[in-house]
């Protein structure tokens, strides 16, 4: 188990549960409560009740989305004698008639991956590290770095972040993979041919290790826009204690984790105030944590097509494209999936969650024995 928290950081779970009626079960049966907000694209933009004019975060759906997205950690009610699962075991297991276990479904998924080259887009956050307070203390196990590794050494891997390209490679360390960061809107690879390359979004680029590299950056534009508005975040939010800002250069991420609940207006109020000002930016809900980006098309679902074209197997049958993540914004990747019947998305999940995933995984820590799975997998057939 790799579930250490990192040293002064807890671990901690806070999914957006499903509505439980949904799963055939009786309300009456179920303790958890249900979200107010469906978010069928994965995000919720900011709610307008005029277009172009941004109401009062008390009179919209603001707060009903922050604790949509973040509500309380259940407390996970085990039967003193043992014999009886809980409500929420309950819940878990009827969810995961439609979402299957992708540990207990291997043989099945062994099967669908046949001949196929396995290509596989890996989350950070929540996937291969566990949620943790502090998100500058979000370490990856050196065991899950390893898993990682050996998975690369068999099929193209590629993290796909919404943290900046340079955080997430500094935390995952391992050169042998391709970087989306800022959610997809900063993807590294290796050098294309120049002919293809439309010269606003791509740069030329010479890594640490001195190695030529292509970056495609969709939002360049916004990335004096983006500081600017980082920099009023960190003023804005400065009196309120646990806020915290990040840069992520071609967006922005303002956390209310560490945040009292009864300050969660005020952060919502001055976000919300702030973008009023930014018609080309909006907003998206992580967990526990407002992201502002630019309003561009684009995401990790955009972001999975670009680097499957990338590595000139788009639309190829021999290709079974595999995304495992925990967060709304990796929704959009497994939506690209699902729509083109091109491999499928594994939603990491402690509670029941709609999603466009096909299959499920507890936590990280299932993340990194199905990963192993699939490298002995390789290993035996070298065999
Ligand atoms: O796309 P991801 O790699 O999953 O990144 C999404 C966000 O992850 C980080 O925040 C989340 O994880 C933190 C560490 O566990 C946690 O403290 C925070 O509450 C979560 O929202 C990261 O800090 C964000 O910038 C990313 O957008």
């Amino acid at each position: 188990m790799d579930l250490t928290p990192a040293k002064g950081s807890s671990v901690l779970n806070d999914p957006a549960p499903i509505n439980k009626s949904r799963l055939g079960i009786h309300s009456g049966l179920l303790s958890c409560p249900q979200s107010g907000n469906s978010f069928s694209s994965g995000m919720l933009t900011i709610p307008r009740k005029k277009p172009g004019k941004l109401e009062d975060v008390r009179s919209n759906a603001w707060l009903d989305a922050m604790k949509a997205s973040s509500p309380p950690r259940k407390k996970i009610l085990k039967d003193l004698n043992g014999d009886f699962p809980s409500e929420d075991d309950i819940a878990y297991h009827a969810w995961m008639v439609k979402y299957p276990s992708a540990l207990s479904s291997f043989e099945l998924i062994m099967n669908r991956i046949k001949n196929r080259k396995i290509v596989m887009f890996l989350d950070y956050d929540g996937t291969l590290s566990p949620i943790v307070e502090d998100p500058d203390r979000a370490f990856m196990s050196s065991d899950m770095r390893s898993t990682v590794k050996s998975v690369a050494k068999y099929f193209p891997t590629a993290i796909i972040s919404g943290r900046s390209r340079d955080k997430v490679f500094e935390l995952v360390g391992l050169n042998e993979l391709y970087y989306a960061g800022s959610h997809g809107m900063d993807i590294m690879f290796p050098v294309i041919a120049e002919k293809s390359m439309n010269h606003l979004n791509y740069t030329k680029f010479t890594d640490k290790q001195g190695k030529e590299v292509t970056l495609f950056q969709p939002a360049h534009e916004f990335v004096p826009m983006i500081d600017e508005v980082f920099r009023t975040l960190v003023e804005i939010t400065e009196d309120i204690e646990g806020a915290k800002v990040e840069n992520h250069k071609f967006c922005a991420a303002v956390h209310y984790r560490n945040v009292d609940e009864n300050s969660w207006p005020t952060i919502a109020q001055r976000v919300h105030d702030l973008l009023k000002d930014y018609p080309r930016l909006r907003l998206t809900y992580g967990r526990k944590v407002f992201e502002v980006r630019p309003i561009i098309d684009w995401n990790k679902g955009r972001a999975v097509e670009f680097l499957l074209e990338t590595l000139g197997v788009g639309h190829s049958e021999e290709v079974l494209p595999i995304y495992i993540g925990d967060d709304r914004t990796d929704e959009d990747a497994f939506k690209v999936l699902r729509d083109g019947s091109q491999g499928f998305g594994i939603l990491v999940s402690t509670v029941p969650k709609e999603s466009d995933a096909f299959f499920s995984l507890r936590d990280t820590s299932e993340v990194k024995k199905f990963l192993k799975s699939l490298v002995r997998m390789k290993e035996h057939e070298a065999l």
